[in-house]
């Protein structure tokens, strides 16, 4: 698929599976005195993982924990601007804010962001004007109920997949209908979101019938409880497991894989395109 997207000054070339490095800015290290030194650690690390090979830098993450309360637009806006715009300003990184508030949405297109990466899919009061307006690219993913409650009894009647399908080609048609483009829209199927290890499995086994829907396909498997059940492993020991993950991702139509561990996920990458194309220039270094 020769997907293309203009992200803000970026344009991401999507003819070969893409890496999104994943940053996370803990709330209180941009409110308290610790500003600077965290903000100088986040530089650091996004400077890494751009090296290390990754075409985005996720920012955020941590407002969509299970369980977790939601924070006010002004406090996520607190936290996340200063790391987006010194990502653009030092490193004229291309920037993926993972938000689902208005406010960040809106905020984000001023800063320089070239992706909005909502986990709700637009479906807060006023998202979907506001992810319309920044001009941005939006990442829709799919979740089924609240952090506080979506890992209690996750439930669906027909195959997951059906059921992530049919909610994402609602969610786009909602875009579309508020004037949000389809060639601005990415899908994701939200692993780990208000799903069980088995949804989990078999939404990966068969994540090719996500492809009908012709958009762009980010997948987010690094670290997740989908590794450690089945593995038995705590949330350091879980890279090998994501780079099976990935390879099969990418095998199914992947296009941009948001993971932690970018180098050890580059390589995968490009060891799954070398058998996909037989051979040829690995195309992420
Ligand atoms: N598009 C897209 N955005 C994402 N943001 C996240 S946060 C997640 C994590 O484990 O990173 C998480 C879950 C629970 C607590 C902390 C962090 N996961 C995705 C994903 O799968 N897709």
């Amino acid at each position: 698929n020769a997907f293309q997207l203009r992200c803000g000054r970026h344009l991401l070339d999507l003819s070969f599976p893409r890496v999104m490095g994943v940053l996370n800015v803990t709330p209180d290290s941009f409110s308290d005195g610790g500003q600077h030194v965290a903000l100088d650690d986040a530089l650091r690390h996004a400077e890494r993982m751009l090296a290390e090979g990754a075409a985005i830098i996720d920012v955020g993450g941590e407002s969509t924990r299970p369980g977790a309360l939601p924070v006010s637009p002004q406090e996520e806006l607190d936290r996340v601007a200063p790391v987006v715009e010194a990502l653009v300003r030092e490193l004229d990184a291309l920037v993926s804010v993972d938000t689902s508030c208005p406010a960040v949405m809106r905020e984000a297109g001023e800063l320089g962001a070239g992706m909005i990466n909502d986990v709700r899919a637009l479906e807060r009061e006023g998202a979907l004007l506001a992810a319309a307006g920044s001009g941005l690219p939006v990442c829709l993913m799919h979740r089924q109920g609240e952090p506080q409650n979506m890992q209690q009894a996750p439930s669906y009647q027909q195959p997951v997949e059906e059921v992530v399908a049919d909610y994402l080609a609602r969610r786009v048609a909602a875009c579309e209908a508020a004037g949000l483009r389809r060639n601005r829209l990415l899908i994701d199927p939200g692993f780990g979101f208000g799903k069980s290890v088995e949804h989990n499995l078999r939404l990966l086994k068969y994540m090719q019938s996500l492809q009908t829907l012709a958009l762009p396909l980010l997948v987010g498997m690094s670290r997740k409880s989908m590794i450690g059940k089945v593995l038995g492993r705590p949330v350091e020991e879980r890279l090998p497991g994501g780079l099976a993950l990935t390879a099969m991702a990418v095998e199914r139509g992947a296009n941009i894989l948001r993971v932690h561990d970018v180098a050890a996920t580059v390589d995968a990458v490009n060891m799954t395109w070398a058998v996909l194309q037989e051979g040829g220039e690995p195309p992420l270094h």
